[in-house]
Order: structure tokens, then C-alpha cells, then sequence
């Protein structure tokens, strides 16, 4: 069911539904009756599946993902029906906790979120990164921690940093039902072992690693595969490789898919911005925009506006309270 919050009555809903997306069906909402919206507005979108990714894979579709860290961005990243899938990845250590890096984050502050996400989500494919640390240890560790994120984090799948090393437990948690999408090439959990954040598989044993771990990993079950920080040939050539769909951020064109950090997108990082963030628009403009003038109308005297945007009290009753208080001043003091 598409679930929309804010709303009361079918008719508002079915023009939400409708979406800023579509100018012309903000135009047919002002010029219908409300009963008639109904057999206007599009279904909603369905739910994304694994099966739905595939398809989209194989009919060349541009598959999109935006990432998600608490109950408002999981509604944000579905409030548009061309949105596919969410990460809600360990980039939420930085971006969202103010950690120096992704190594931070806990397990339990990643369940924590997650569930937010997945309550503020509909229609996209959920996928939740496992912190660093919460697959290295043991199978079993894994497959434990795993199911939390699918228990209480809401994970439809979860992602994992590595390439063939992983191949054995990506197995694993494919076989027990627990979806792994890989993320190759740039892996910012390695970030110390890696010295930095830089573009991988540049060289000829760097691609040929890279592609070799992208191959490892798609036998090994990984239903997609995020490839972080490669040259756009090497991108397309994986691409071309393998039959999952492969979701690019720094890959160039040739992925079957991009996913991009959400607060990167609509601007409201201003952190370290890498060469492959593009900037959508500037929420952060607005926001601070809107925090300023609350801050000068509270000063100003001008905020809250005594009728429009406060309570009053039945004058009796305000008398009889007062009187009941050995206080003879009657008027109203605001
Ligand atoms: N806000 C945000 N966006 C992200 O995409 C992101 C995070 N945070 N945190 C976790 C990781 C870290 N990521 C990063 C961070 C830096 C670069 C970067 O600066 N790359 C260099 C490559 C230079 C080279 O080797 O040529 C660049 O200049 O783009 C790349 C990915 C991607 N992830
Ligand atoms: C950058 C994306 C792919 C990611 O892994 C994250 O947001 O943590």
C-alpha cells in the first residue's frame, strides 16, 4: 500500500500522489472535481523487487539510488516514482552522525536508522551497508548481525565492502535468503589500507583485480553490485560483464545504474564534495534561509502573530482564573 502522511482526505492524497514531478497533473487537479481525481492520477508505483531490478538490467533502463538515514529522507528518497532503490548506507557515520569516517559507525546505531528509513520508504528496494567490523569476524557473527538489519533495520538486502574475500559468505547469506548486494572498487571502509580515497582498477592489475573481484562476487550470489571510483571504461566493461546489475558512483555512464548520497545531491553537505557529485539543487540555501528569518521574526516582535498563530481562552473562564488566583488585573496581557 502507498502510504502518504500528512494527508486526511482521498482527494488531497490522490493529488500528492500525483507528485511535483507532474506539471500536467497539478494542472488537472486545479480543473477537476475532487471524485474525478481518482480516474485520473496514475497507480502508484510498485514495489520494487530483485525481480524488478533484473528486468530493468536487462531492458537497458537507468536503475536509480539515493541513500537515506532516518524517517524524513526515507519519505524523500520515495517521493519520486523514479527512484528504484535505497542505500541506507555508512555514509550516515559522516553525513549524518559527524563522524570523521565510515569506520565509526556501530551496528546498533545502523539498526537505529534503518528503521527509521524503512518506515518513512515505500516503493524503493532497501538496502542497508553493514558497518565496518559487523562481517569480519566469523560466518556466524555475519549471518547474525545480517539478520538484524533484515529483523530490526528493515534491510530487504545488505551491502558489504570487498571483492572475492567475500565471495564465501556473500554464499552464505544469498543460500540462508539474506540478499548481498557487492560493492567493489572503491571501498571507503579500507580507506587507511587504501591511503585515502582514491579512483581504483587505474592500472592494468588494478582493473583486472577489479573486474576479477566483480566476477567472484556475482557467482557468489550478490544479486547487484555498487562500483565505487573507477575509470568509466572499466565500468562499462564490468557492465558488460556480468548479469546483475552493477550501480556506479564514480563509474561513469556505462553502469546499469548511479547512486549518489542524498544530502550530496540536494546540497545540504558542504563537507569534502568528490568529483563525481553532482549538485541537484541547494537545499541548504533554503533551509538556513528559513532558520535566519525565524531568528529575526522572534526578535523582531513579529513572531508568534497573537491571532493567527496562538490559543486563547474563553474570557470568563480567563476571569474566574484569575479571580481564583487573588488577582484583580482582568484584561488579557497578550
Ligand atoms: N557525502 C558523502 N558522499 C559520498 O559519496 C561518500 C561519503 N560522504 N562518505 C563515504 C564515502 C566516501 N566517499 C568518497 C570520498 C572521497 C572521494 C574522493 O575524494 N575521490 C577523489 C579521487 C581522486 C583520484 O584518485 O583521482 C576525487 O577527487 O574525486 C571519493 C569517494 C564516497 N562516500
Ligand atoms: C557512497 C555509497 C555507495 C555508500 O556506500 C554510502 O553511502 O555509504
Amino acid at each position: 500500500m502507498f502510504r502518504l502522511p500528512f494527508t486526511t482526505n482521498a482527494a488531497s492524497r490522490a493529488a500528492l500522489r500525483q507528485g511535483p514531478w507532474s506539471a500536467q497533473g497539478a494542472r488537472r487537479c486545479m480543473s477537476v472535481r475532487p471524485q474525478e481525481l481518482s480516474s485520473l492520477t496514475p497507480p502508484p508505483r510498485k514495489k520494487v523487487t530483485i525481480q524488478t531490478l533484473h528486468s530493468m538490467r536487462k531492458a537497458n533502463k537507468p536503475i536509480t539510488m539515493v541513500t537515506a538515514y532516518d524517517y524524513p529522507t526515507g519519505q524523500a528518497a520515495s517521493s519520486s516514482p523514479l527512484i528504484d532503490m535505497i542505500l541506507v548506507g555508512d555514509s550516515l557515520s559522516q553525513v549524518c552522525l559527524g563522524f570523521g569516517s565510515t569506520t565509526q559507525l556501530t551496528l546498533e546505531a545502523m539498526i537505529h536508522h534503518a528503521s527509521a528509513v524503512a518506515r518513512g520508504a515505500t516503493h524503493p528496494f532497501r538496502v542497508v551497508d553493514m558497518p565496518f567490523g559487523s562481517y569480519h569476524v566469523s560466518a556466524e557473527e555475519t549471518i547474525r548481525n545480517a539478520t538484524r538489519l533484515v529483523r530490526e533495520g528493515g534491510a530487504e538486502a545488505v551491502k558489504m565492502e570487498g571483492g572475492k574475500e567475500l565471495a564465501e559468505i556473500v554464499h552464505r547469506l544469498t543460500e540462508l535468503g539474506i540478499p548481498v548486494m557487492a560493492h567493489i572498487g572503491l571501498t571507503p571502509q579500507r580507506q587507511s589500507a587504501l591511503s585515502g580515497f582514491k579512483v581504483q582498477g587505474k592500472s592494468v592489475e588494478g582493473a583486472s583485480k577489479v573486474l576479477s573481484d566483480a566476477l567472484a562476487l556475482q557467482d557468489a550470489g550478490a544479486f547487484a553490485m555498487v562500483v565505487e571510483a573507477v575509470p568509466r571504461e572499466l565500468g562499462k566493461h564490468i557492465t558488460d560483464k556480468v548479469k546483475v546489475p552493477t550501480i556506479g558512483i564514480g563509474a561513469g555512464p556505462g553502469t546499469s545504474g548511479q547512486v549518489i548520497v542524498l544530502e550530496d545531491l540536494v546540497g545540504t553537505w558542504d563537507g569534502h564534495k568528490p568529483k563525481f557529485v553532482r549538485r541537484f539543487a541547494n537545499v541548504k540555501e533554503v533551509r538556513d534561509i528559513g532558520i535566519h528569518k525565524f531568528g529575526e521574526a522572534v526578535r523582531g516582535g513579529s513572531f508568534p502573530h497573537p491571532e493567527e498563530e496562538s490559543y486563547t481562552m474563553d474570557p470568563q473562564l480567563w476571569q474566574q482564573f484569575m479571580q481564583s488566583q487573588g488577582d484583580n488585573n482582568l484584561a488579557l496581557s497578550v
